[in-house]
Formats: C-alpha cells, sequence, structure tokens
C-alpha cells in the first residue's frame, strides 16, 4: 500500500499544521450566551497525533469544528497550514445509497479529480482500511466497524487529495469521538488499524475523546482541556516505551480535579 502514502516518512518542512492562539468561543449573545472557549492555545505538527481530552461538554466538538472551518471563533487565530482538513465523527454519516467505493470516491469526484484516479485512489483506499472485498456494498449491509472504515477512507480521500495548490502542504484530520459508538472489540480492533493507517500517511490527527485510555494508546501528545469554558490545563507526550498504565492513572487523576474545581466554582 504505497501509491496513496506520497513518501509519508518524508514529513513537510512546516513547522505546523494547525495553530490555534486565543481561541475564544461564544454562542448565544447576552445573558444567555454560552461560552464555549476561553483563550484556547494549541499547535499541532505536521504529522503529529493530538488527542484532546476532557469532560463532557467542555468544548472539544467545538475546537474540532473551528479547525474545520464550520464555525468561526469569536475571538482569536487559527492558522491552517494544511490542505482542506477532512472530517470524522462518532457516526459514519456515509451515503446510504451509495456503495461503499463510491462514498469513499465522492470528495474524489467532488474535488474533480479524473475518473481513473479516482477508481485507483478508492481502490487503495478500501484495501488501506481493509475492506478490498466490499467496495460493491451499501451501507446497511456492513457492520457499523465496517461503516467507521469507510468512513476513515472517506476522510483519507479528503486529507490526502494532493493535487494543485495543496500538493505541498500537510494532511490533517479531525476526529470527533469516531469509536465510541463501537463495542469494546471492535473499537479496539480499529484502534489498532488506526494506528496503522495514521503511520502509513504521515497525516496529522486531531482526535477527540473522552476516554483517557484511548488517548493514551493513539495520541504522540494528550492535551486536557479544562472544564468549559474550555482551554488547555496540562498536556503529556506519550513516547516509545512509555508506562501507559501509569500514565492513564495520572491523566484520569488529574481529569478528576478538573471536574470537581469545576464543580466547586
Ligand atoms: N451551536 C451551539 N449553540 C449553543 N451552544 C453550543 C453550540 N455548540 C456547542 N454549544 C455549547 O458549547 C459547549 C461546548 O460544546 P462541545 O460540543 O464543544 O463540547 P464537547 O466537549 O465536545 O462535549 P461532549 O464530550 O459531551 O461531546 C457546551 O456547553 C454546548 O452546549
Amino acid at each position: 500500500m504505497t501509491a496513496t502514502l506520497e513518501n509519508p516518512t518524508a514529513k513537510p518542512a512546516t513547522e505546523h499544521a494547525v495553530r490555534l492562539a486565543g481561541v475564544h468561543k461564544s454562542f448565544g449573545q447576552g445573558q444567555r450566551s454560552v461560552v464555549a472557549l476561553a483563550g484556547l492555545d494549541l499547535d499541532v505538527a505536521p504529522g503529529e497525533f493530538v488527542c484532546l481530552l476532557g469532560a463532557s461538554g467542555c468544548g472539544k466538538s467545538t475546537v474540532l469544528n473551528l479547525i474545520a472551518g464550520l464555525d468561526k471563533p469569536t475571538a482569536g487565530e487559527i492558522e491552517l497550514n494544511s490542505s482542506r482538513p477532512a472530517v470524522m465523527f462518532q457516526e459514519a454519516a456515509l451515503m446510504p445509497w451509495l456503495t461503499a467505493a463510491a462514498n469513499v470516491e465522492l470528495p474524489l469526484k467532488l474535488a474533480g479529480v479524473s475518473r481513473s484516479a479516482r477508481k485507483t485512489r478508492t481502490g487503495e483506499l478500501l484495501e488501506l482500511v481493509r475492506l478490498g472485498g466490499v467496495g460493491n456494498k451499501r451501507p446497511h449491509e456492513l457492520s457499523g466497524g465496517m461503516r467507521q472504515r469507510v468512513a476513515l477512507a472517506r476522510a483519507l480521500a479528503s486529507a490526502l487529495h494532493t493535487s494543485g495548490e495543496s500538493a505541498s502542504r500537510p494532511s490533517l484530520l479531525l476526529m470527533d469521538e469516531p469509536f465510541s459508538a463501537l463495542d469494546a472489540i471492535t473499537r479496539d480492533v480499529l484502534q489498532a488499524e488506526l494506528i496503522r493507517v495514521w503511520r502509513s500517511t504521515g497525516a496529522a490527527v486531531v482526535f477527540v475523546t473522552h476516554d483517557v485510555r484511548e488517548a493514551v494508546r493513539l495520541g504522540e501528545r494528550v492535551v486536557l482541556l479544562s472544564s468549559r469554558p474550555g482551554r488547555v490545563v496540562q498536556e503529556w507526550q506519550v513516547g516509545e516505551g512509555a508506562d501507559e498504565v501509569a500514565l492513564v492513572d495520572t491523566i484520569n487523576h488529574r481529569l478528576r480535579e478538573v471536574i470537581s474545581s469545576h464543580a466547586a466554582a
């Protein structure tokens, strides 16, 4: 599976795939307004895998939506130095009337990629997520885990689409609790698959979760947000050979502190 990868080991020379500086986000006006983020700073390097962790409602999805350009910050800067980010959500959100292959192909079609290049790329991506044999199936014929694999392949089709202006820019994949609706065994398998796929593509990933174990397993860096309004309170590097069990304990402890300090406030 090398044709899709475009030399993944050669990380781009840019400093960051995305940088958020002093980002504020409020929803609504006046007394009823909700301050979701208050001064959030975050840099993600090209090819880096960052997990965003925090209590429910602390603003994790808001961060992804802002990076994806689905919403605008109330204040602060977001500097994207990547191709248009691809987003993957908790639900696969596939087009039910299209086959798995056609779902993966869609972003390439919308981007104007030629038919033969689309077919080749779609085949490669389905192989990459180990769905080579089911491209002709429709979503309802697939299991939940398989549908999330299709969604991953579709996100990769979008993120790794490199032509024209975006060709020299790093890819960025935004993932919002993509495995949380799956059973534990399927989730475990897909986490391993995601690590493999990430290593082979060289895309930067921002992965939102509220599961500390998932964050430590997947991330090279785990970033903990405060309770709402969200800002970064602490982060941890997860190096090769890290004691993941101890790190999970440490982060859980800090997460509980963050939640209880918010409850006491
Ligand atoms: N469009 C919106 N309008 C009003 N309030 C919103 C909107 N989107 C998010 N919020 C509020 O902003 C806060 C942060 O929401 P967000 O979905 O980003 O949190 P989260 O950390 O992703 O939560 P969870 O882990 O439960 O998914 C919440 O209080 C939420 O109710």
